[in-house]
């Protein structure tokens, strides 16, 4: 199985979907449709373990890989996530190289972290099956840290640095608000210091993924070098459907 951290250096771009209606069905109609990751998303959707759980067993039939967004970067939640397979984790808000390094750890048993042991009970090791789980659970891990404040922006070199961390994520809403702008993700101000981290973060050797705002912004991010870009939200696209439907019919 590749690692999405070995898809991210491949050099083809890799378009996600965000899916924020939290939900097993949404998952898998999405999933069936070529995209390559999809987001889970535990900070701003109403997800627990359970539907999260669902939401994978949805997706893992299909080529595309499931991303998890944890509510905020702490050992249990990674423990149960990693636990339950899901291995590509994204954790919003990292402002330090220190918050940075203590979730390398939290994704690693003893010595090298702090990680719980599970393996035969635990989806993430096949429940027990794949016996060399517990010495090579990292080459299936990607941990990447979203990028999202001021104080983000002007630590993202150290951040990028840190050995683990295998890419970093911009959250163009978030920076918009730290910086001043509300609202305003595509403020030139925003916009510049996208550019500037993103021209960072390759230095540093890391992927750089960014939440689009649009299409045209999504074909602008990976012009720019972004290795991944979301390109939109499950309800998103069941706004936007129904509303053209409705309109198609009625204004016809
Ligand atoms: O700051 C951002 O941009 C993000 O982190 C993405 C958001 O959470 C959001 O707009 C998803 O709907």
């Amino acid at each position: 199985m590749t690692s999405f951290r070995d898809k991210l250096r491949t050099g083809k771009p890799l378009i996600g979907l965000w899916q924020a209606l939290a939900n097993n069905y949404a998952a898998e109609i999405c999933a069936r449709q070529g995209f390559d990751w999809l987001l889970l998303d535990a900070e701003h959707s109403p997800n627990t373990i359970q539907t999260l759980l669902a939401q994978a067993q949805a997706i893992a039939p299909f080529p595309v890989e499931t991303i998890v967004r944890v509510a905020f970067g702490e050992p249990v939640v990674f423990k149960q996530y990693l636990d339950l397979g899901l291995h590509s984790l994204l954790v919003p808000m990292v402002e330090s190289a220190e918050q940075a390094a203590d979730l390398v750890r939290y994704c690693r048993f003893p010595p090298r972290g702090i990680r719980g042991v599970s393996s035969a009970t635990s989806r993430g090791a096949d429940f027990g099956v794949d016996a060399d789980y517990l010495h090579n659970a990292d080459q299936h891990i990607t941990l990447i840290v979203q990028i999202e404040s001021r104080a983000g922006l002007e630590n993202v070199a150290e951040i990028a640095a840190v050995d683990g961390v295998d890419a970093l994520f911009i959250g163009p809403s978030d920076l918009a608000a730290s910086l001043g702008h509300l609202g305003d993700p595509l403020h030139p101000e925003v916009t510049a210091a996208v550019d500037q981290a993103l021209a960072v973060i390759k230095a540093a050797g890391k992927p750089a993924g960014i939440f689009a705002v649009s299409p045209q912004h999504a074909r602008d991010s990976f012009a720019k070098g972004f290795a991944f870009a979301s390109v939109g939200t499950d309800i998103g696209l069941l706004i936007s459907g129904a509303r053209a439907v409705l309109a198609d019919v009625r204004g016809g």
